[in-house]
């Protein structure tokens, strides 16, 4: 359920409790209204999907990952809203090098313009994932990219699916907003003699309405989302963890997994905030994956800091994500988040990884999926 309370509401709210602007909130509430408002025109561009163009078409390479014309006008749109913000720099997924912007900016972005790109031509959720972290070198602001994530002032992701949604914590816990484009009723009052023939047409709005209350990542589940198609490239201790899920109730987790792969990080994580669940991309053998797939400063550090605020947990199978002291921009990590108990126990398989021969009828030498 929503509430009445929009997001710059909200922020206003939390400026002033922190003093009106004393200790850089403002420029804080600035650059997130700056993002959403990005998000406003990339989720009008994906709402239009092929209408607007070729969006999934191919247009260059950027560190090991394909670039599609979604990505790059997504990032072009980040820029632009966040050139208007105090932000001295944007480390984004789609450029090598970090876009330095406002010399006098007090505030770094770190962004994901859009994620899940796989998914563009198929009418799949796909979303933004932004960090905001302080310049504290003026004279070297990209520095402040490479912070650890637990420095991160605030972080969040949108959502552009059936509901436009924005994810969003500031270190008080974690929110969510739901776009509401309900046009607003005029309150001119028409009487006669007053020159208007019939009311003026309705107000076409477009504001992020918070929900009525903050977020809890369930602890317990039964619901795990994984790429399954790697399994053969698995470590032994990822491929305990999934046969034992897998076992169901005959297995030692005595209960019945299901398992969801939406292959949008925005996605996945947005359904596990909801109902619980736990979300694992591991590193694991082929080459560009020996250290996970996904991108610590833009990716993993912002989604765990929303899901601890959540009360849930991330690690890279072992180390919490948040203290990883990322050595340039676009890292790779091992995510494993979601529900606190699970991501706890895939740790644990981390620490003392099963004996895969001896004890896997569903992987190994023996099993029904040969490795
Ligand atoms: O295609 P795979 O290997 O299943 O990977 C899917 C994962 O990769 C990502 O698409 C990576 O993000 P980008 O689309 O921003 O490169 C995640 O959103 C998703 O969880
Ligand atoms: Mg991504
Ligand atoms: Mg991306």
């Amino acid at each position: 359920m929503a509430d009445a309370t929009t997001l710059a509401r909200h922020l206003v709210a939390w400026n002033a409790r922190g003093g009106n602007g004393q200790n850089g909130r403002a420029d804080v509430v600035r650059t997130i209204l700056a993002l959403a408002d990005a998000g406003l025109a990339i989720a009008d561009l994906v709402a239009m999907g092929p209408l607007a163009g070729e969006m999934a078409a191919v247009r260059g390479e950027s560190n090991g990952d394909t670039q599609k014309e979604l990505d790059l006008r997504a990032h072009d749109i980040v820029v632009d809203r966040l050139a208007g913000a105090p932000v001295a720099v944007v480390g984004s997924e789609e450029s090598d090098a970090p876009v330095l912007l406002d010399p006098a900016g007090t505030l770094a972005v770190a962004i994901d313009p859009l994620d899940g790109s796989s998914n563009i031509e198929t009418n799949v959720s796909v979303g933004t994932i932004f960090s905001i972290l302080a310049v504290e070198d003026a004279a070297d602001p990209a520095a402040a990219l490479l912070q650890p994530g637990h420095r991160q002032l605030a972080a969040g992701f949108l959502v552009y699916g059936p509901q436009t949604a924005l994810v969003l914590t500031v270190g008080e816990g974690t929110e969510i907003f739901i776009l509401d484009k309900r046009p607003t009723e005029p309150v001119v009052a028409v009487q006669a003699g007053n020159g208007w023939a019939s009311p003026p047409p309705p107000t076409p709005t477009a504001e992020f309405v918070r929900m009525t209350s903050p977020v809890t990542v369930a602890a317990e589940t039964r619901e795990f989302a994984i790429n399954a198609s790697n399994q053969r490239h698995w470590s032994p201790s990822v491929r305990g963890y999934i046969e034992d899920c897998l076992l169901g109730h005959d297995g030692p987790r005595a209960k019945n997994f299901n398992m969801r792969w939406i292959a949008s990080l925005v996605a996945d994580a947005f359904r596990i905030l909801r109902r619980g669940g736990v979300y694992l991309y591991p590193a694991d053998e082929r080459p560009g994956y020996r250290a996970g797939r996904l991108r610590l400063v833009y990716e993993a550090n912002p989604i765990a800091f929303v899901i601890e605020q959540a009360g849930g947990a991330a690690t890279d199978g072992q180390n919490r994500i948040l203290d990883l002291a990322p050595s340039h921009l676009h890292e790779r990590t091992a995510l494993v988040f979601g529900s606190r108990t699970e991501v706890m126990r895939v740790a644990d398989h981390h620490a003392a990884p099963p004996l895969l021969a001896d004890r896997a009828p569903l992987f190994g030498q023996r099993g029904l999926l040969r490795a």
